[in-house]
Formats: structure tokens, C-alpha cells, sequence
């Protein structure tokens, strides 16, 4: 399997080399350069398996000769070991259509973990034997940045510098990055919004001195390898719903596009998906684009559900490219028009193939805490505000009764105590396994956000290659 740019001009890689290289050279991403697909008997045939063993069947086709089978399905049994719940990523039923896939038991309690436990395995695989040293640069609103820092602190041949916008997280996660002390995470919070810790990680990436010198990676979903392992859920859960008998719709709190991208990937794959419901915050360029065809980025409001304020969705690209039938160059010119004015119309091509699977809604503060409350109250559930987004999304899309609606549970309710708290007048307690969070000590440098600023920062504690 070889992976292709978005903006076809980078060469293509292998997914080895495209895992280490995050962003393409081009400053495209990475995608299969098409998409393999498993029949319907291969999907029945998940049915039952751990979530382990469905990831090493949904991730084979992906990782081509990179790892054998056998190194694959190690590495997913480690990676999926240290979830706290057996069924790693459990389905709950709350209505008669309505199901919740929990995927916030992972170690750092939101579902980046189910893809950075295993890329940080990833990357400790391909860098054995090397002298190469990786510099991870990654930009976080809240939960990727911890699940990265969980699964790369203290590994050797990688350092990794997270970029968050500073005050605009929870407080429980920033303690979760700012707390690890080791030597190789450097947490970084930058006077900015998360669109600009992003735009300032791309830029870094598309200085290729820069880039060379620090041998940099990507943790973010610019990287193939998270998109891919996140694919695998959307198979594990619609096969206990009965697929491929059976059509299941999700509804996918959305920011950066990566996570419901997994689940276009899936369906791309031969799963039958319903729907895919993009639920998004006020923050709504998303809503905005799929529902009238204008992808235009406004300032980023400031929510209760933080991790989805977001105004330029990264993988949206990825969409953009296989329904404009994939021409790199095409996509080149408008992407750049985007940077320069901030504004791009979808094509016919576009819109018309993006409406076949997607549909979309914008939930305001209002909105998410009914959305909480009423779980509350019903079910006894209690949800975290960006869960509470995509719920509140699925109950308004009006779907079939007999399509089984899954809304992607992305958080725990205790990494937004007080928001909760605020809806539904109870305070989720944080797991154990989180332990003395307030108790310890914080380590971060706060930086204006400037190219200048945070790349001097780095180039300071990063290991050269030269
Ligand atoms: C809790 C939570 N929900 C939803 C999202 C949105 O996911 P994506 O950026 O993949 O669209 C994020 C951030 O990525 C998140 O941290
Ligand atoms: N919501 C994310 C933003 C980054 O998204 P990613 O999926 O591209 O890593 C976060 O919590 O950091």
C-alpha cells in the first residue's frame, strides 16, 4: 500500500515512511493511494472478536508489509490492554434507536487514546534499529495532546513539543500534559487559538529546513496512522447493530474532521454507514460548508465544549480530494486560495458527493445542556459537552426509527466537571486511574504565537539531525 498527497505533488510513500513524515512534503496529507475494501463475509466475520483482534483485520489492509501480522496484532493487544474497560470501546444502548460507543477508557480519558496508544507503539517499532530521532510537533485543543503525551513520555529516539491555546482548555486537561515531567515533553502554551497552534505546526512543517533538521513527526490526525486506527471502531460497533446486514447511521462530534473522516474511510471500506452526522459546536464552518457549500473560517468562539472550537478543520482536505476525484493539483490551487483569504466554495463534485453520506448541525450552548440534562434524566448518563453535541444532533436528524443511531461518546463527563456540573447539577468524580492530577506539580512555557517564538523554542531543545 502507498500513500499519495492530497496535493499530488509529494512522492509517495509506504506506510512506514508516511507514519514518520506526518505531513507530506507538498504540505498536503497522506491518504491510501485507494481504498481496500473487505467483502461482506469478511465483515460478518468480525462479529464477536475482541476490539483488538477487529483492529488488526481492519488495519491489515493499511500497514501493507510494514508489519507482519503477528507484530500487528502484539502491538494492538499492548496498545488495547491498557483500557480500563474489557470491551475496550463499549456500545450502550439509550433508547430503543439511540446508542452511545464510549470511547473515553483509555488512559487519558477521550477517544485520542483508542489511536495514540497504538501510534506510540508505532513509532517505537519503526525507530528501532535507527539512529533517527524524531521531533513530535502537535498542536492540541484539549485532548490530543494529552493522549500524545501519555503514549510518548519517557520513549527513547522521540521528543514531543504540544502546542494549546492558553486558558481555553479545561483544567483537567491541562493538568493531564502539564503534569508529565519527563524530559522528553516540552507542553507549550501559546497566546492564540487552537486554528493558530495549528496553522504555526503546519508551518513548521512546510519550512523544510526546519523540517529536515529536526526529523519533524505529526501526533495530530494530519497523521495517516491515527485516521486509520480510528476507522476500526465504527466496524466494532456496527457489527454488534448487525452489520453488514444491517445499516448503522453515527453522529460524530466534529472539529478537525478526523474522527467522522475514520468513519467516511469506513464506509469507503464496504461497511454500510446510514449517515454519518457531523455535529459541530457555534464553531460551525463545518455545518456551514456541507450544509450551503461555503467553507469560510470565521474567529473562533470560545464553548464549553473546547476540544470542538476549531474554524479550519484540517482533514476536511482529505474529504475535498477524493470526492474532486482526487486531483492533487485542483485541490492545490483552491487550498491555497483558502490560506491567502480564508473562504473556498465546494464544487458541484463536492457538494453533491459529500451530501450522499454526510449530513450536519450546529448545536448552541442552550442546545448541549438539554441535550445533557434529558440523558441525564432518561437514561442516568451522564455526558461530556461534546458528546452531549453529537447526541443532541442525532435525536434532531430525524432518521428512520429502525436505523441504529450511534453517537460517538468522545470524552468522560470528569474531564468537564464543571460544564456538566452547570447542566444537570451533578459533578462527575474522576477515575481513579487519573489519581493526584491537582496534587501535582506543572511544568509548560507560555509563548506568544509567532512563528518566530515557537520555532526558536524548539530548535533550543530539539535534536538536530545534522
Ligand atoms: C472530546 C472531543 N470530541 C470531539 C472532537 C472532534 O474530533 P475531530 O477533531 O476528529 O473532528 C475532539 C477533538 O478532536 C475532542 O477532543
Ligand atoms: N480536538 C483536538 C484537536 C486536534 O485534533 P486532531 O484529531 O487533529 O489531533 C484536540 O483535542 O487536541
Amino acid at each position: 500500500m502507498h500513500y499519495v498527497s492530497t496535493r499530488g505533488a509529494a512522492t509517495p510513500l509506504d506506510f512506514r515512511a508516511a507514519t514518520l513524515a506526518g505531513l507530506a512534503s507538498d504540505g498536503g496529507l497522506y491518504v491510501p493511494e485507494a481504498w481496500p475494501t473487505l467483502s461482506k463475509r469478511e465483515i460478518a466475520a468480525l462479529a464477536g472478536l475482541s476490539y483488538a483482534e477487529t483492529a488488526v483485520w481492519v488495519m491489515t489492509p493499511f500497514v501493507g508489509d510494514a508489519l507482519s501480522q503477528d507484530e500487528l496484532r502484539t502491538m494492538c493487544e499492548a496498545a488495547y490492554g491498557r483500557f480500563s474497560h474489557a470491551a475496550v470501546t463499549p456500545l450502550k444502548q439509550l433508547t430503543h434507536q439511540h446508542f452511545l460507543l464510549e470511547l473515553f477508557h483509555g488512559p487519558t480519558l477521550a477517544f485520542k487514546d483508542v489511536a495514540l496508544q497504538f501510534l506510540g507503539l508505532l513509532f517505537e517499532r519503526f525507530l528501532a534499529g535507527t539512529d533517527t530521532h524524531l521531533t513530535v510537533i502537535g498542536a492540541t485543543s484539549g485532548d490530543t495532546g494529552s493522549a500524545a503525551i501519555d503514549a510518548l513520555a519517557g520513549r527513547a529516539g522521540v521528543d514531543v513539543f504540544m502546542l494549546h491555546p492558553q486558558g481555553r482548555v479545561s483544567d483537567v486537561q491541562r493538568r493531564q500534559m502539564t503534569t508529565v515531567l519527563s524530559p522528553n515533553v516540552h507542553n507549550i502554551a501559546i497566546e492564540g487559538d487552537f486554528d493558530t497552534a495549528q496553522a504555526l505546526v503546519k508551518a513548521m512543517f512546510n519550512d523544510r529546513d526546519f523540517a529536515d533538521r529536526f526529523t519533524l513527526s505529526a501526533v495530530n490526525s494530519i497523521n495517516w496512522a491515527r485516521l486509520m486506527a480510528q476507522v476500526v471502531y465504527y466496524f466494532y460497533a456496527a457489527v454488534r447493530l448487525g452489520a453488514p446486514e444491517r445499516a448503522v447511521a453515527f453522529s460524530v462530534p466534529t472539529g478537525n474532521f478526523g474522527d467522522v473522516f475514520a468513519g467516511y474511510v469506513a464506509a469507503q471500506m464496504g461497511l454500510p454507514v446510514a449517515r454519518l452526522i457531523v455535529a459541530t459546536n457555534v464553531n460551525d464552518i463545518l455545518h456551514r460548508a456541507l450544509s450551503t457549500g461555503d467553507y469560510s473560517s470565521a474567529a473562533v468562539t470560545p464553548t464549553a465544549a473546547p476540544s470542538m472550537d476549531i474554524q479550519v478543520s484540517s482533514n476536511f482536505e482529505r474529504l475535498l480530494f477524493d470526492l474532486g476525484a482526487r486531483d492533487g493539483a485542483a485541490l492545490a490551487a483552491q487550498m491555497r486560495g483558502f490560506e491567502t483569504s480564508r473562504a473556498m466554495r465546494l464544487t458541484d463534485a463536492h457538494a453533491s458527493g459529500a451530501a450522499a453520506l454526510f449530513t450536519s448541525d450546529a448545536v448552541d450552548a442552550a442546545d448541549m445542556a438539554e441535550a445533557m440534562r434529558w440523558a441525564c434524566a432518561e437514561t442516568g448518563e451522564l455526558l461530556d459537552p461534546h458528546t452531549a453535541i453529537g447526541f443532541a444532533a442525532a435525536r434532531r436528524a430525524g432518521l428512520p426509527a429502525d436505523v441504529p443511531v450511534v453517537t460517538l461518546a468522545t470524552a468522560h463527563p470528569a474531564k468537564f466537571r464543571e460544564s456538566v456540573e452547570r447542566a444537570t447539577g451533578l459533578r462527575p468524580t474522576l477515575p481513579n486511574r487519573v489519581g493526584d492530577l491537582f496534587q501535582r506539580e506543572e511544568r509548560y512555557a507560555t509563548l506568544p504565537a509567532t512563528f518566530d517564538a515557537v520555532s526558536g523554542y524548539i530548535a533550543e531543545r530539539a535534536v538536530s539531525a545534522a
